[in-house]
């Protein structure tokens, strides 16, 4: 895992004071990992390149790229819309000008481009784009031509926020430590891949401490039997509460069987068809290990539901339990919610924490969670998402390795089945939130099929392979 900041200019602040680093050197090295992507990527000499600067360091990136790349490209072409405003950028344009590169007036002009080069705005944008900042946007996203955005894609405001237009980036190459305005669902449309530019020291100089992580493949623990002498027993019993909406607790119980429960059972009311290897029972089993409660659960006595929650095991709680009030009586416990935005809001009204609509929670949606984690630190949140932010106490994770193949009925329901099993197998609250949120976004990642056919049933047989 990577760590996240709120904001790196008192990570650069540090390598001048302490290190005795200065603006240029971090910007020289901030325009070289700019060139060595596109030198990656664009192999013709034939090749267009245009690199659109903005009027602050944002757009001095773009400048001193442009040196950098004096030679290597046919054409450079460089794009300055309006009237530079850092000293930086004024420093790097009058060494450009000295060295005679092209610089165009009428982006219209621009027929064919291999390489774009978006250094309108970065961590300095704080007012919305004008009209003409907007037609050169969305001019630039109608090039088909590889696509670089410094640093942030300009648009994205330092709260990952897009007001009118966002640059559409095929890479962004963020400059020194990863930022959390690049991970909000709505920014995702925009990142493209993501890559972090050393500013000419090493991570573990350029970065401070941070509670804040960006999950990676490499942190998956998949729940390997590493024992020899084991039982079914060794490996827990998970139990899904199956509600009124059948399928979902079905889903989830297979989920979990086939993520290394050792033994599952559906609770349910009435005998249902399910696989052979899932166990059915009106009441929870003497050994339960772990339960999942919410999914499909519609319409479901009061006093059951409490005596399930009053059983002293683990628990992961979805869907329609985030509208019960009672929930609120286990929130002073361990417990992990797997809310989606819509369920977050109820949830959020219920805590008395906020009464927001699903955009206000969008736009805002790490704020919320850290609130709420900090109202109720034992519990473990994982708010769904194209973006998935996973929280508990001070410490908040954030996955973006899902897909929009996922966005299916079902596939919350899985991710549930997945993290019971996790519980059920010893793993602890903050690692089975994790662990299953990783193996359930690889799976759709890894999926061969189209994007639009991805099934439940897929999923839980993907897991079998990971
Ligand atoms: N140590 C540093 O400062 C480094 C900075 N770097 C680059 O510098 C960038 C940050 O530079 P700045 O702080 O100058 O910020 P930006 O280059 O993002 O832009 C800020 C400038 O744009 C203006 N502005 C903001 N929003 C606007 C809007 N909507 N319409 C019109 N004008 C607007 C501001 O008034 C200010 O003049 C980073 O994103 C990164 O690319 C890198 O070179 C690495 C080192
Ligand atoms: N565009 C997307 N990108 C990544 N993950 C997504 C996307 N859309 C949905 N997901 C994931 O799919 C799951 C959907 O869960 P949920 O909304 O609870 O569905 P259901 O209740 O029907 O099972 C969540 O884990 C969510 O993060
Ligand atoms: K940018």
């Amino acid at each position: 895992m990577r760590k996240i900041f709120n904001e790196v200019a008192s990570l650069d602040k540090k390598c001048y004071e302490k290190f005795s680093l200065n603006e240029e050197l971090l910007m020289e090295h901030a325009a070289l990992a700019l060139k060595k992507d596109i030198k990656k990527n664009i192999k013709a000499f034939d090749s267009t390149v245009l690199i659109v600067c903005g009027v602050g360091n944002n757009g001095a990136d773009g400048v001193t790229l442009a040196r950098l790349l004096q030679n290597e490209y046919k054409n450079i072409h460089i794009y300055i819309p309006f009237e530079l405003k850092s000293q930086m950028a004024i420093l790097q344009y009058k060494r450009l000008k000295l060295l005679g590169l092209n610089f165009i007036k009428d982006l219209n002009k621009v027929k064919k481009v291999d390489c774009i080069v978006d250094c309108l705005f970065g961590s300095g944008l704080n007012k919305p784009l004008n009209e003409e900042t907007n037609t050169i946007i969305d001019k630039l996203n109608e090039f088909n031509s590889y696509k670089i955005a410094c640093d942030i894609p300009s648009g994205i405001d330092n709260k990952g926020v897009i007001k009118t237009t966002a640059f559409k980036a095929n890479k962004t190459i963020t400059m020194g430590a990863l930022k959390l305005s690049l991970f909000t669902d709505s920014a995702k449309e925009y990142i493209g891949k993501l890559k972090v530019a050393n500013l000419g020291v090493s991570d573990i100089i350029y970065e401070n401490d941070s509670n804040m992580f960006l999950l990676e493949k490499k942190d998956l623990k998949l729940p390997f039997r590493d024992t020899k002498n084991s039982h079914k027993g060794s490996f827990g019993h998970a139990c899904v509460v199956v509600g009124c909406k059948k399928g979902a607790g079905v889903i989830a119980s297979s989920a979990a069987f086939n993520f290394g429960a050792g033994l599952v059972t559906a609770i349910v009311h009435e005998e249902l068809q399910l696989p052979y290897y899932i166990m059915q029972s009106h009441k929870l089993p003497s050994n339960v290990t772990a339960i999942a409660l919410g999914m499909g659960l519609g319409l479901y006595d009061k006093n059951e539901l409490k005596q399930i929650l009053n059983t002293n095991v683990a628990k992961v709680i979805d869907a329609d339990l985030f509208y019960e009030e009672l929930l609120l009586d286990y929130l002073n416990q361990e417990i992990i919610l797997t809310p989606h935005p819509k369920e977050f809001c109820s949830l959020l009204s219920l805590a008395k924490l906020a009464d927001i609509n699903i955009d206000t929670l969008q736009n805002n949606r790490f704020e919320y969670v850290k609130m709420f984690c900090k109202k109720y630190p034992k519990v473990t949140l994982l708010l769904k998402g194209a973006n998935v932010i996973i929280c508990q106490n001070d410490k908040l994770y954030v996955n973006t390795l899902g897909t929009s193949a996922l966005s299916k009925g079902g596939s919350g329901d899985v991710l549930s089945g997945l993290i019971v099993a996790l519980l059920a197998q010893g793993y602890n609250y903050l690692q089975s939130a994790i662990n299953a949120s990783l193996a359930h976004t690889l799976v759709a990642k890894k999926f061969q099929g189209n994007n639009y056919a991805l099934t439940p049933k897929d999923l839980i047989k993907g897991i079998k392979s990971l």
